[in-house]
């Protein structure tokens, strides 16, 4: 049932996972501040209206802001809205401040996905720890968890994946994952029940990554054995040390 029309109630089951990443990785502590990565897609675009929406019942007080590191795709035309003004007034709705911050210059031999992401998570942390906050909140869900965890076995030869907290600078600084518990189409859901707009990922290697071609692999898998993911998401967390080599 929609109680009110800027906070509506989340079908139960997505909420209490919510809480229970929340609760399990000790992810928001009174006093927070945290800063909200926002690339303006769906993910992050769902991540701050959940954060914002727990803000309001949750025991303990923290403070938002947003930040979008633009890479500066976009190229004015007609009528058209930017980007980052689409994202600003979306984050606005939601009482959000938002501040767009120009990316980093990556050389031309750095032009990779894997280095483009590595710096804007440098630029992020960097800005994060020069205006004071202590935790940066990431739009990752469930599904990335899996594929991180894929693409690290088949293209770095190693077992690992994104975790749902990350201690950093001796624990100045945290990241987040609220929505570590959630599939993807739930996130999906999510943005379709409050008519939010993502943008478009206007970066030109944006369908062409290795994180793609698992994307494809993965799909093939869930199609054949639809309990997979599930059995995947809970290996991560039953490793038997001792029958690896
Ligand atoms: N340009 C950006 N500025 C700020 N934060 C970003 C930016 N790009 C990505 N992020 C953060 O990193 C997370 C993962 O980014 P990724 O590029 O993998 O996109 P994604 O999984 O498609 O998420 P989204 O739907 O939010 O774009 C995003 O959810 C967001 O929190």
């Amino acid at each position: 049932m929609v109680k009110n029309k800027q906070y509506p109630s989340l079908p139960g089951t997505v909420n209490k996972r919510i809480g229970q990443a929340m609760h399990d990785y000790a992810m928001l502590a009174e006093g927070d501040r945290v800063l909200l990565a926002i690339s303006g897609g769906v993910d992050s675009l769902v991540l701050a209206w959940i954060l914002k929406s727990w803000q309001r019942k949750a025991p303990i007080r923290y403070t938002l802001s947003a930040i979008t590191v633009d890479h500066e795709f976009w190229r004015a035309h007609d009528g058209a809205v930017s980007p980052s003004v689409s994202i600003g007034s979306q984050l606005d709705k939601m009482g959000i401040e938002h501040t767009v911050e120009r990316a980093w210059d990556l050389s031309e031999e750095d032009r990779t996905c894997y280095q483009c992401a590595r710096n804007r998570r440098s630029q992020l942390f960097d800005l994060a720890r020069q205006r004071g906050y202590n935790k940066v909140a990431l739009g990752h869900h469930k599904d990335d968890l899996v594929e991180t965890f894929f693409l690290n076995i088949l293209y770095s030869g190693n077992i690992s994946t994104m975790i749902p907290r990350q201690d950093l600078f001796e624990g100045r600084l945290a990241l987040i994952r609220p929505m570590a518990y959630l599939e993807k189409s739930e996130v999906v859901a999510i943005a379709e029940m409050l008519g939010l707009a993502p943008v478009v990922n206007l970066c030109p290697l944006a369908n062409d990554t290795r994180r793609e071609r698992v994307r494809e692999i993965l799909a093939g898998i869930y199609e054949r054995e639809p309990g997979a993911k599930q059995s995947m998401f809970a290996a991560l967390a039953n490793v038997r040390k001792g029958y690896m080599l």
